[in-house]
Order: structure tokens, then sequence, then C-alpha cells
């Protein structure tokens, strides 16, 4: 893919992007989490991003929702559905779902979202998705204790680049490895020629080191485990709860896992965990050891009497010392003991090992002195001794858990991203299931053509489309007991409502019949339908709409320049609205009714010879049927009556009738109350009679 042909990608954003691991990829699944990884891209910007990818792919003009109201009814059900998600990725994901014109695409979603129709979720997927989260790169890693050695300028430079993680050093011959071996714990010669070498300490040659870093640095692939293990571990579990096919072995990846610390580090090896303690804890035991012979021989000398000859007292006070002599000769044993007491203590604070214990030992020398203390230099070697073992068992666990996690690390990728992916399916399960969904039926020239000429099936394929077949009977939507998800309602309380449109109509009604309410029905289905998803009706069928312009109600009357420009918007509609659906309410608030009336009529007519599907709101239905050229359909929102003062109301539109107004209504009920009084439950004296209700009647015939 061309990733400058994508709407809205320059030259930089390309470049960006083309630093992805595999652009592609995460462009075609909409993958918004590994397309924000890209230098400078947030999470918004990789959704706009993904759908420009999916509206290259699909050759998809895009401008469906063409109007603001149309845009906010898109925004709305995305809320409905983004807030049914459990992660941040899954409702990013959920904004590469617009409305598209384009079969492929539309039929693309309706697979996803049938798979997902099928997913049942249950608390324990939905608490375990609460840690998955796209996984993070492990940034730059420095390994300390291990280097690489050459004698060669090039060799350094490529060394230098396969792996960063390790110092390079250059070496003039065997004697250098030898000085680097003090200071690292290992040491790994690049060139073939030390081969047979010995030199102390662990130095290893391994000419074909760059090839095999995750041998030399198995920090790197563990790196990537250790930073995203809680990662990792949540989508197991989320496999695990829904009972999802695994993208690795499971139980491989939560062993390595297990033995994976946050760090990087091997957990759970007893003697790797002796080791690291026996090193931090040295110098601490150490002091402790001295402390415990210092303390027994300060015990000893004080019970005793020491008997000194005087010869002795001058050569101490002369000498200034041989306080040592003195101890060795009245306290010999007592020292010996101390002494003895201080190694044991050593050798068990640290748990050491016979060979350790060994060293440990003589960092107490049997040579009397007082105060006691440690030899430094044994304790030094016993330091390097200790973290030598260590780092060797450390570098062995750690190369032997990469090996075991190695062949996992793409499945674990895959494994979270299925996971997330679940969360977008569940997210559209939840919204189905809470709004009783169906999935629509597109009904349209292509599904016609099929059956008309088996030869050419795809003859009309996406751009046709939209042209209703003329042979074909007019299609504009049907919906059967639909409940607009837009309404504040609990779902029981929402009236389902069918309702028809082909062609243009006129959709009048009592005041809050629901007029409103059933154009952000229409909207929202139709909205649905086109990104693919079930819509909240019993059965829905529709043809594929080009664009949406649904206008909101206008508050007040407009002045000259807004009407003006209103009138402009319905003049380009009417040049090329063949495959709109335009839904319109109250547009005579406008300006005032009489002229509101003719205007709206004269929109109608261009409609209508247009081929458009158009549903107008309109308090003035019977005027503007008046002044159109053709007879257009008014359907209607009747009040079946009124119940304690309030009108009761038929929410599905009854077609090809004005339905009678609110006022209309009420003068009814007082005229058949006036009529009789008592039974109907008004005032015994009507005051002012039948035959005034009467007369008001007249005039709404
Ligand atoms: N299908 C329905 N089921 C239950 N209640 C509904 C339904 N449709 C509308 N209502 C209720 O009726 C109220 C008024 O609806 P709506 O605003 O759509 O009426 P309207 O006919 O457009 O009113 P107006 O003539 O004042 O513009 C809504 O707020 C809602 O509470």
């Amino acid at each position: 893919m061309d990733l400058e042909s994508i709407p809205g990608v320059g030259e930089k954003t390309a470049r960006a992007l083309s630093e992805l691991d595999d652009p592609e990829r995460a462009l075609r699944a909409g993958d918004v989490a590994a397309i924000a990884t890209a230098p400078g891209i947030t999470q918004g910007r990789a959704a706009r991003i993904a759908r420009g990818a999916i509206r290259v792919e699909h050759d998809d003009p895009g401008g469906f929702l063409a109007t603001d109201r149309a845009r906010d009814v898109y925004r709305n059900v995305l809320a409905l559905l983004k807030s049914r998600t459990v992660t941040d990725y899954a409702a990013q994901r959920l904004e590469t779902i617009y409305p598209s014109t384009r079969r492929s695409r539309i039929e693309e979603v309706q697979a996803f979202a049938g798979d997902a129709l099928e997913r049942e979720h249950d608390e324990d997927v939905l608490a375990a998705l609460e840690g998955v989260e796209p996984l993070r790169s492990p940034g730059d890693i420095r390994v300390r204790e291990r280097c690489l050695a050459t004698t060669d300028a090039e060799r350094y430079s490529e060394a230098r680049e396969a792996i960063p993680e390790l110092s390079v050093e250059i070496v003039e011959d065997a004697q250098g490895l030898a000085e680097l071996a003090r200071g690292y714990s290992t040491v790994i010669a690049l060139d073939e020629s030390f081969a047979g070498v010995t030199i102390d300490g662990d130095v290893q040659v391994r000419p074909d080191a760059l090839e095999t870093p995750a041998e030399v640095v198995p920090e790197r692939p563990l790196a990537f485990f250790a930073r995203n293990r809680d990662r990792l571990q949540a989508a197991v579990e989320v496999h695990q709860a829904a009972g999802l096919e695994p993208a690795c072995d499971l139980d491989a990846l939560e062993d390595g896992l297990s033995r994976l610390d946050e760090d990087g580090t091997v957990a759970g090896d007893d003697e790797l965990d002796r080791l690291t303690t026996a090193v931090d804890d040295l110098d601490a035991a150490v002091g402790a050891a001295e402390s415990v012979a210092n303390d027994r021989l300060r015990e000893a000398i004080r019970e005793q009497d020491v008997t000194i000859e005087g010869s002795d007292l001058l050569s101490l006070v002369e000498r200034g010392a041989g306080v040592d002599s003195l101890l060795s000769r009245e306290l010999a044993d007592e020292y010996a003991a101390a002494i003895e007491a201080a190694r044991d203590h050593l050798v068990d604070a640290l748990d050491l090992d016979q060979g350790e214990a060994e060293i440990a030992r003589r960092a107490f020398s049997d040579e009397p002195t007082f105060p006691v203390e440690r030899d430094e230099a044994v304790v030094s070697r016993l330091d390097e001794e200790l973290t030598a073992t260590k780092e060797r068992r450390a570098g062995r666990l750690k190369r032997e858990l990469a090996a075991d996690l190695a062949d996992q690390r793409e499945g674990a990728r895959q494994l979270v991203r299925d996971a997330l992916e679940l969360d977008v399916e569940l997210a559209i399960a939840r919204f189905a299931r809470e709004f009783e969904c169906t999935m629509p039926e597109f009904v349209g020239s292509e599904t016609l053509r099929i059956s008309e000429d088996s030869e050419a099936p795809r003859a009309s394929e996406d751009g046709e489309a939209s042209r209703a077949s003329e042979n074909s009977e007019a299609v504009g939507f049907t919906i059967e007991g639909g409940q607009s998800p837009l309404l504040d309602e609990p779902l029981e309380a929402i009236d389902p409502v069918d309702y028809e449109v082909s062609g243009v109509a006129l959709l009048s009604g009592v005041n809050s019949g629901g007029k409103t309410s059933t154009l952000d029905l229409v909207a929202s289905v139709v909205v649905l339908a086109h990104m693919g998803l079930p819509v909240p009706a019993e059965r829905v069928r529709l043809r594929r709409f080009d664009d949406l312009h649904y206008h909101a109600k206008t508050q007040g009357t407009l002045d000259a320049g807004a009407f003006e420009s209103t009138v402009r918007e319905f003049a380009d509609l009417a040049q090329g609205g063949e495959g709109s659906l335009v839904l319109v309410d109250e547009l005579e608030s406008i300006t005032e009714p009489g002229a509101s009336a003719k205007i709206i009529a004269g929109i109608l007519e261009a409609l209508s010879e247009n081929g458009a599907t158009a549903v107008f709101v309109s308090h003035l239905a019977g005027e503007i049927r008046e002044m159109a050229d053709y007879d257009v359909t008014v359907d209607g929102i009747e009040a079946v009556g009124l119940v304690d003062g309030e009108l009761e109301v038929n929410r599905s539109p009854v077609k090809d009738h004005l339905a009678r107004s609110t006022p209309e209504l009420i003068v009814e009920k007082l005229a058949d109350e006036a009529r009789e009084p008592v039974a109907n439950g008004g005032v015994p004296e009507e005051e002012a009679g039948p035959v005034f209700y009467d007369r008001l009647l007249e005039k709404f015939e």
C-alpha cells in the first residue's frame, strides 16, 4: 500500500508509519494501538489514519455523514458502543468503524459483527480484560557485567551496531582480554584467533556472537516479556475465561512468565536467590561477624584476671603495642573460639557452600588482634567469587528462559491482539443484546441484478449500487419494531416503531408524538447499518445510501442570511440527491409559515424528481401537500385519544394519513364532553356548549 495515498497522510506521516514493524498489517487490521506507536502519532490521529486506509482499500469516497446532525447521530451511537468497551484500545478501534457507502466495506464489518454476536461475555472475561493493554516496546537495555572484545576495528563497529546492549572493547592481544576479564563477569571474544587461549575468568570465544544476539544478550528477548508481563498474563486470563483459541501455548507462556521478574531477571531459582542475597548482604554479614568475635573477646577479657610481668608491661608501654602477644599468651583459646564464632556466623548468615565457605573463613585471621578486623583482600575475593558465580548462573538461566520463551514471542503478540479484539467484539455483542438488535438486510440494485442476470452478478458493484435500479421498485427503508437508541429511556419504556418510506414523505403528528424520535431512529438505524453493524429493530430492510443529510429542528426563525444558506444547501441536494437519505425536522421554522410551506413543497418536488429518499417532519403537512404539484405522501403519528388529559400516542406513523393536531384533539374532547358532560367526566353545567366546539371543529375539516 502506498502510504501517501491515504487521505491525510503526507510525506512526514508516511515516513513515521514506515517505521512500524508491519505498517500494512496494522493499517489493514485497524490496529490503532500499533499505528499510534509510530513517532508523533496520537491515538486519535491513528484512528483517522486507519479510517483513511480502509477508505483507500475499499475505494470509498467517504462523506456519508453530510450534516452536523448526521455526524451527531454517528457520534452518539459510537459513544454507546464505546461505553461498552473495557480497554482504551477497543474504544479507539471502534472509531475505525464508520458509515460507508461501499458494499465490500459494509460486508467486511458485517462478517466481523456476525462473529461478534456469537460471543458470550461474563464478568470474569470483562475483569480479565481490565489488565490487557497494547504491548510496550522494551526500550533500551544496558547489560554491564558482560562485554564483547575484538582486535578488529571493522568488527568493532559491526558489534556496536548489532548488539548495542553490551560494551564493545578493542584489545591488542590475550593480555588485553585478561585485563577485561578482571572488570567484567563475562568477556565474549569475537575473534577466532583467541580460540584455545586460556585466561582466568569467564572468557568465551564466539566468532558467531553477532549472528546469535539472543544467546549473547538473552536480556533482549526477556525484556520484551518482562516489560509486558502483566499484560501478557491478563491476555492469558482473558483466553482462559472466554475459552478463546489461543495463538500460543498458554501453559508454556505462563510457565515462562512465572520464571521472570519484572526487571528482566530470572525468578524462582533458589540457588540464584541465595547467591544474590549473599552478594547483597556480604558487607553487612562481615560486619556482624566482626561484632560477634569482638563481643566474645570483650567478654572474655572482662572476666579474665590478667597477670602481667613487669618486663611485659615495660615493653607494652615502650613499644605502644603488644596487646596481641598478651592475647596470644593469655587468651589464646578464647581468641580462637571468638574467631571460629565469627567465621561460623559469616558462613551461616550468607548460607555459603563449601568452596565459598573456605574463602570466607579466611576473612578472619588466626593471628590474634583486638579488635578483630576482616581481611579486606579476602572479603573482596569472596565478593568476586560470589558475584561471578551469580552472574554465570543468572546468564545461564536467562539463556535457557530466553530460549524457552523465544518461540512464544509472535504468539504472545497475537494473544494480546486477540484479547483486545475480543473486547471490540464484546462491546458490539453487548450493544446488540441490550438494544435487541438484528442485522439489517440491504436491498437494492445489486441484489436485484443478481437474480435477474446471474451472468454478471457484480456488474453493478458499488458506485452503481446507489443508482437505485430503474427497473426495480423504489426502495428506501423499512423498519419493523425499531427502538431509538438515542432516547434517554430504558428499553422497556420505548414503544417499538414501524416505519417505511420509499421516495419522499412528510411526517405529521401531534406535539410530542415522537416525530423527532422517529427521525433519530431512522438516522441511527441507517448509520449503524452502513457501519456494517446490527440495528436496534426487529427487522430492517434498506437500500444502500450515498449519504445522510439530517437537519435538526432550528430554534426560532432564521435571519435572512441563515435562511439563504439553508435554501442553498437544499439547492445542492436537489441537484444530486438521488442516492441520498434526507431527514429534516420542522424546516418551517426557517421563516414565516406561509412562505415555509411553499419552499418545502418546492424542495420536496425536486428531491422526489431526483429519486432521493426523504422524510420531512412538519406541522404544516396539509399546507405543503396543497402547495406541491405532485401527490406527496403524508404519514402521521396519531394520538389515539386523551387519557387523563394526556395524549395517548401510536408511535408508529400511519402511512398516507395526515395526523390530527393536538389542538384539534383537545377541541374534539371538549365537544364530546359538552355533548355528554357527566358520562365524559366533564363539567355538568357546560358554559360554552357544544355549538361553539363544533364550530371550531369545522375549521379543521
Ligand atoms: N417510541 C417511543 N416510545 C416511548 N416514548 C417515546 C417514543 N418516542 C417519543 N417518545 C417520548 O416522547 C417525547 C417527545 O418525542 P419527540 O420529541 O420525538 O416528539 P415530537 O413529535 O418531535 O415533538 P414536537 O412536535 O414537540 O417536535 C420524547 O422525549 C420521549 O420521551
